[in-house]
């Protein structure tokens, strides 16, 4: 299969690697020291089962995707309509883009500026770039991805190269249960710049939690969202599983870098409002964690 990953980050630069590493022809799409960093040396997957420089191919422009069965789409939130546009005039009509990205409505977005056919995935993995060209992986690793012309073989290719791999018609549950889960924690990890552990024994830290996800429960229910598993369980089981763990808007804030808050929070925000639904904790926390990051964010609504 031909791939090529938009976005050599962290979940790109794995689930890339892992493609590769199973003989298929992976170009990788990036900023220039990752590109240079692969080029010479290859990429560094340091995982939880191996250690590895794995040869593939990497650009730092987007025509680089032309010929390409499918694109995994790895961008943070914030950059989705850039690099959607920036890849379109090289696609094929039947390439598949998988959008593989926190938020719920990424794919959506990649839809307005595409005519290709796009599937959401839910990435459920834990990893980080440690260093030009090395992907540092700390767990998990496995996907769920909506149906769409091409993706039974995506999902084929995926499981043989080592990825657990599911089609659900559900995605759009998964990503908001997902969702609800990151208004929960991301932007008091951010603002506090304290891990999940610490973070919940703070005085009052569970009500809050409790009310953020109250309101995107009911934002979720008035959008007719089926929500995937018990997300209330699944909130309270992030501390205990995590301890250690700080928000990537947390990680973003720490390195000066602009957060995918408008995408979280905001977007209940924002649906909230649209649908009725009172969601002032969620603004606050949003309102809050703007002001904190840099600049603005180009692509808030
Ligand atoms: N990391 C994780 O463990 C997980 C992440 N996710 C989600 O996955 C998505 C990707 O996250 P992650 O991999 O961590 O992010 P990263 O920031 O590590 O990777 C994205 C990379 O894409 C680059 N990029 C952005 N626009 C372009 C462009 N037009 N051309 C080339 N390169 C571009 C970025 O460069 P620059 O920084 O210079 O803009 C960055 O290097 C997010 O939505 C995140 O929430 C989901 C589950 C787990
Ligand atoms: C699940 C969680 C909250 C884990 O850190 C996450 O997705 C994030 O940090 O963005």
């Amino acid at each position: 299969m031909r791939v090529a990953v938009m976005g050599a980050g962290a979940v790109g630069c794995f689930f890339g690697g892992m493609l590769a590493r199973a003989g298929h022809d992976v170009v990788l799409i990036g900023r220039p020291m990752h590109v240079e960093a692969v080029r010479e040396y290859g990429l560094r997957m340091e995982t939880r089962t191996f250690d590895e420089q794995v040869r593939l191919r990497a650009d730092t422009e987007p025509s680089a995707a032309r010929g390409a069965d499918v694109v995994l789409f790895c961008v943070k939130s914030t950059d989705t309509a850039s690099a959607a546009r920036a890849l379109a005039p090289f696609l094929a009509p039947d390439t598949l883009l998988v959008s593989m990205q926190n938020g719920v409505d990424n794919a959506d977005r990649v839809r307005e500026a595409l005519s290709q056919p796009v599937s959401a995935a839910v990435v459920y993995v834990a990893t980080e770039m440690a260093g030009p060209g090395h992907v540092k992986h700390h767990g998990r690793g496995e996907l769920v991805i909506e149906p769409a012309p091409g993706a039974e073989r995506v999902a084929r290719a995926l499981v043989a190269a080592g990825v657990p791999t599911e089609i659900s018609d559900n995605v759009r549950g998964a990503l908001w249960s997902k969702l609800l889960i990151n208004c929960a924690y991301n932007a008091l990890s951010a603002l506090t710049q304290l891990p999940y552990g610490k973070l919940v024994e703070g005085e009052g830290v569970w009500a809050v939690m409790d009310q953020l996800l109250d309101e995107g429960l009911a934002v979720a229910a008035a959008d007719g969202v089926v929500l995937a598993g018990d997300v209330r369980q699944a909130v309270r089981k992030i501390a205990e599983t995590m301890p250690g763990q700080y928000s990537s808007t947390a990680q973003d804030l720490s390195r000066g870098k602009r957060t995918e808050i408008d995408h979280l929070n905001g977007f209940l925000v924002r649906r909230g409002e649209a649908l009725g639904v009172p969601v002032p904790a969620n603004r606050v926390l949003h309102t809050l964690v703007r002001l904190a990051q840099p600049g603005s964010s180009e692509e808030a609504a």
